[in-house]
């Protein structure tokens, strides 16, 4: 179940953007979630919108073995060069192993597996994520129609199948160093995701 919590203003090098909490409880645990938006996104025009997976190392410790901190900057400097936009900021800490799981499978990935080989050795599927949280967000802020910024077409299928409709796909190629080649080779080749346009 998710709760929203309470919204506050979030000055940021891009802008000002509001944050939003909101609470999500799973089996006895507790998950925090932020939405940060810009502008008015409860009106009928489709919101350019990021959902964004939790990577402490690429969005906060400057990792470069991912694209993500590179990802989580163009979206804020989209949203805020748009004016109006939604960044969801889901608590999915490695596509859902959590950050100690994150950190055996890089390990394994330093000893030679790619990104999915590694959490399926440690017993995981390629990719936990469950976006179904998305939903209870987006409508308690009246968002319904979106530009979605992503190269995962998982999350376009995942926010059309809960009623909120994916207008655009907005490409995000970000972050591409010598360091991530291979994970970003695997997940346009073993988890779909769309480099090519
Ligand atoms: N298990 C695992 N998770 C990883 C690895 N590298 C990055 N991640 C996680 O992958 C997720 C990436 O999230 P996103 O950037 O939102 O999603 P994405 O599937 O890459 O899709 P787009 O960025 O929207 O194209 C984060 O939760 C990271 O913590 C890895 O090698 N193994
Ligand atoms: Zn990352």
């Amino acid at each position: 179940m998710i709760t929203y919590v309470e919204t506050c203003q979030l000055p940021t090098q891009f802008g000002v953007f509001e944050m939003h909490g909101f609470s999500e409880s799973v089996n006895g645990q507790t998950k925090e979630h932020v939405v940060l938006t810009m502008g008015a996104v409860n009106t009928p025009e489709p919101v350019l919108a990021r959902v964004h997976s939790e990577c402490l190392t690429g969005d906060g410790l400057f990792s470069l073995r991912c694209d993500c901190g590179p990802q989580l900057e163009g979206a804020m400097a989209a949203i805020a060069e748009a004016g109006r936009g939604a960044l969801f900021y889901l608590r999915q800490e490695g596509r859902g192993i959590g950050l100690m799981n994150k950190i055996r499978a890089y390990h394994l990935q330093d000893g030679g597996a790619d990104t999915v080989e590694a959490n399926e050795a440690l017993g995981f599927g390629a990719d936990l994520r469950d976006y179904a949280i998305v939903e209870p967000m987006a409508s308690h802020l009246g968002i319904t129609q979106v530009r979605l910024l992503t190269n995962n077409p998982r999350k376009i299928d995942a926010l059309s199948g809960m009623g909120i409709e994916v207008v655009a796909r907005v490409p995000l190629k970000k972050g591409h160093n010598r360091h991530n080649e291979r994970y970003l080779a695997t997940k346009g080749d073993r988890l779909g995701h769309l480099f090519n346009d």
